[in-house]
């Protein structure tokens, strides 16, 4: 791990799809630029497509081009990547692809260090795993691993084959399974604001917090992903993977030191002791919606229904609210809101942690509500965190008034925080897998959620489209906090 300029080969596989174009290589590329990768580095993409090195090359040159908005680029940094053509469910060409891997390595002297990344449909992951292993890809003077990208399963059975598959040619230890909002600068930092501050564990409990509530709303539909979204929904699609990471992150305990295996054995504790939804308490619990047409930023936009690769009598939700119980010490009785949707009013990602009233109002007319503290994790596309506190009003006496401590971290010039998937390729090619998911987090995360989905397959939505596009989802969304006494609180910058 203390390799800052990890000398590897990533092979690619799904490297003329859309997550390898818009993610990958431009977060390779950073990292080059960076001066983070030494020039002990190759990328070989495989896909079926017909590629030469050279036309490869180029089309690489022209995706980075087009997503960093740069003028290229460096040739020396082109003449790494290589291409080779090969259908997945094909064994011998992984022979061959062994052999350029070798001729590589030796190019740039690269010690066997292999990163073998799935950017592809999961239905192939068994397959390539397996083909890697028995073709003896894996077999190296220096170490591999594997990147493995969503959705893990569809529900926990699925999972479990899934990971029985790529466990017969990889460890626990050598599987990376990428969740990119753990890549996120500031869902990272959830840890650091916990257990670096002295004034807030010792409130971080339910003592002193009435709510915490996370958003992750989205102004984009479900664009060319339709086959796969309506097969997924947004349970499986966000809770099941980033917003239950957030929760674990949020409501752990301090780790006894921030090894890898510390952090996450404290996540899959949360993830553990989540109250189970039983079938009968789903709607009590969670509400599901679906987009029908509307306006997002002032264009108008069709529903979900009319999508394509969408059925149009799809009974799958582009939108989730629900509140999750933690049953221990620190958590009991406190309500975890999380919100999630497609087609919302604005994207953004943000947790509030609303802190309980203070024991005796003073300072306020007993019709006045008093304001709650509050601290607010900006996640993106603003990063940063404001405490929303109480005040004397200038001139006025003993009058409060509220106000707010901000720090945003990229408004400040000279800070241009890394992309996700930036720092995930890098930590991966340093060996370290805290920021990535544990199949024991993976499990439990799926048990929690597959009661919810199962109701939910099995009972028409009758209300849908039950929210307009641009809107903040469903109103019984909204009834889910009011029944508690609580609101979801704005999205908007200032807050
Ligand atoms: N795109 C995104 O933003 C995100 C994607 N993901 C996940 O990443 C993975 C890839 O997604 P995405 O890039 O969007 O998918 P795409 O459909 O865009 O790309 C699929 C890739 O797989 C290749 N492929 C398909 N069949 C075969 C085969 N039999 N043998 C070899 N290669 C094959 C395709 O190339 P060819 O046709 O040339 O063979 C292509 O390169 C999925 O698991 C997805 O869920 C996760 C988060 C976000
Ligand atoms: O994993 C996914 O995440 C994106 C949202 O990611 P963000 O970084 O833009 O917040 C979501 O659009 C997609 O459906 C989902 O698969």
């Amino acid at each position: 791990m203390t390799d800052v300029q990890p000398k590897a080969t990533i092979v690619i596989f799904g490297a003329t799809g859309d997550l390898a174009k818009r993610k990958l290589f431009p977060s390779i590329y950073k990292l080059y630029q960076k001066g983070k990768l030494s020039e002990q580095f190759a990328v070989v993409g495989v896909a079926r497509r017909p590629h030469t090195d050279e036309s490869f090359r180029h089309y690489v040159k022209e995706t980075i081009e087009e997503a960093t908005k740069q003028e290229l680029i460096d040739d020396t940094f082109i003449s790494h990547f290589y291409y080779h053509s090969l259908d997945a469910t094909n064994t011998q060409s992984y022979e061959q692809l062994n052999e350029l891997l070798t001729h590589v390595e030796e190019q740039f002297h690269i010690p066997g260090n292999r990163i073998f990344y799935l950017a592809m449909a999961p239905e192939f992951f068994g397959t390539i795993t397996s083909h890697l292993k028995s073709e003896g890809l894996t077999t190296t003077n220096g170490w591999t691993r594997l990147v493995i990208e969503k959705p893990f399963g569809h529900d926990l059975q699925s999972a479990k084959k899934l990971n029985e598959e790529i466990r017969q040619s990889f460890s626990e230890e050598q599987i990376f399974r990428i969740d990119h909002y753990l890549g996120k600068e500031m869902v990272q930092n959830i840890e650091v604001i916990r257990f670096a501050n002295a004034i807030f564990e010792p409130l971080w409990n339910n003592r002193f917090i009435a709510n915490i509530q996370i958003t992750s709303s989205e102004t984009l539909g479900v664009e060319d992903r339709g086959r796969y979204y309506d097969h997924s929904g947004a349970l499986r699609d966000m809770v099941q993977n980033h917003m239950l990471q957030m929760v674990a992150l949020l409501a752990m305990e301090p780790p006894i030191k921030l090894t890898t295996d510390d952090i996450r054995n404290e996540k899959v504790k949360v993830l553990r002791a989540l109250r189970p939804v039983t079938h009968d308490e789903v709607d009590q619990y969670f509400v599901r919606g679906q987009y029908g047409s509307g306006i997002v930023r002032g264009q108008k936009v069709i529903g979900y229904r009319e999508e394509h690769n969408v059925d149009p009598t799809s009974n799958t939700e582009t939108f989730v609210a629900g509140k999750l119980l933690i049953d221990n010490f620190r958590w009991a009785g406190v309500p975890f809101y999380i919100r999630t949707g497609k087609r919302m009013t604005e994207k953004s990602t943000k947790i509030v942690v609303q802190f309980k009233d203070v024991p005796m109002n003073l300072y306020y007319g007993t019709s006045e509500h008093v304001h709650p503290n509050l601290l607010v994790i900006h996640i993106q596309p603003d990063e940063g965190i404001t405490l929303h506190l109480n005040a004397k009003k200038s001139g006025e006496n003993m009058k409060t008034t509220p106000i707010k401590l901000d720090y945003c971290y990229n408004c400040i010039d000279g800070i241009n925080t890394p992309e996700a998937y930036e720092k995930l390729l890098y930590d991966c090619m340093r060996g370290d897998a805290t920021n990535f998911t544990h199949w024991d987090e993976v499990a439990a995360s799926w048990s929690f959620v597959d009661p919810i989905s199962e109701v939910w397959a099995n009972t028409e939505a009758t209300d849908f489209p039950n929210y307009e596009a641009g809107s903040m989802g469903p109103k019984k969304a909204d009834e889910l906090l009011q029944k508690d006494g609580f609101h979801w609180w704005p999205l908007s910058p200032n807050m």
